[in-house]
């Protein structure tokens, strides 16, 4: 049995910033020490917000943020352009990519290919052959492993676009897999499967406001919890996932969180 998630709350995600920094630093510079370049799986929701927030308006941790060096995936995409108001790349190019600092140096960036939009299982397929390209091929690698993946957590407790009770959960060969009904619009959609998702050498959860205490609640405090996507991300990573939550949205959670700065 390994050690539980880590959970770490913060008045406020003005306060939350600073340690998610220091924590994407550290995944950051050991990614750099051991291979060169920093891998990323980011996803839409309110997590590029407070990320750009965190690594922008903050300068916490061990030295610097080296864009140069970081590719960056999306650990799930919806089926549409990506200057659409529903595409997490337009998201994460807004909030993150168009604000870094003139002499930062540009990250490699792997949108979905919009070819395929009005065919989620060969968006999905050539997503996944693009994770092969990069992390090495399918026959030697088991699974491609993440050196960070940044996750939100949804009211219904989804993350990615992996939702409560999809068959899809139950998928074990695949890396990136293909909805076509999700029950948050819109229904189209790519997706880590949980495998992948859960096989980051480092995750770290974002979820923020009150909105989210309920499901807060339910991950961390019961064992139906345990079965709702970021319940399972929880079970299976174990102490390389840490979240990072605001005050609101951990009331009333009985799970210790360790409050204040990383
Ligand atoms: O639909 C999605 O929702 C989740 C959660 O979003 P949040 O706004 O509740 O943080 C997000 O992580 C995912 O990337 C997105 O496609």
């Amino acid at each position: 049995m390994g050690k539980p998630p880590n959970l770490y709350a913060f008045q406020s995600t003005d306060e939350l910033a600073p340690s998610l920094r220091t924590f994407v630093l550290d995944a950051q510079n050991s990614a750099l020490e051991r291979h060169n370049v920093f891998r990323v799986g980011v996803s839409g929701g309110s997590l590029p917000k407070v990320l750009a927030k965190a690594l922008l308006e903050s300068s916490t941790g061990e030295g610097k943020v080296q864009f140069d060096k970081w590719e960056i995936f999306f650990a799930d995409e919806r089926a549409v352009p990506l200057d659409h108001e529903d595409s997490n790349y337009k998201l994460v190019k807004e909030e993150l990519l168009d604000r870094l600092p003139a002499d930062s140096g540009k990250p490699a960036v792997y949108p979905i290919d919009v070819k395929y939009l009005d065919d989620v299982q060969e968006m999905a397929d050539q997503y996944e052959q693009t994770l092969v390209s990069v992390f090495a091929a399918r026959d030697s690698v088991k699974l491609p492993m993440f050196d960070l993946l940044l996750l939100g957590c949804g009211p219904d407790g989804h993350t990615c676009s992996l939702f409560p009770g999809s068959p899809l959960l139950r998928e074990t060969d695949a890396w990136v897999l293909p909805i076509s009904d999700s029950p948050k619009p819109p229904p189209k959609r790519i997706t880590l499967s949980l495998p992948v998702a859960s096989h980051g050498i480092k995750i770290g959860f974002v979820a923020t406001g009150g909105g989210k205490k309920d499901i807060m609640k339910q991950i961390f405090d019961t064992e139906e919890g345990q079965q709702l996507p970021c319940g399972l991300i929880n079970t299976f990573a174990q102490e390389r996932v840490s979240w990072f939550v605001d005050y609101p949205a951990i009331e009333g959670v009985s799970f210790p969180a360790r409050r204040g700065s990383l």
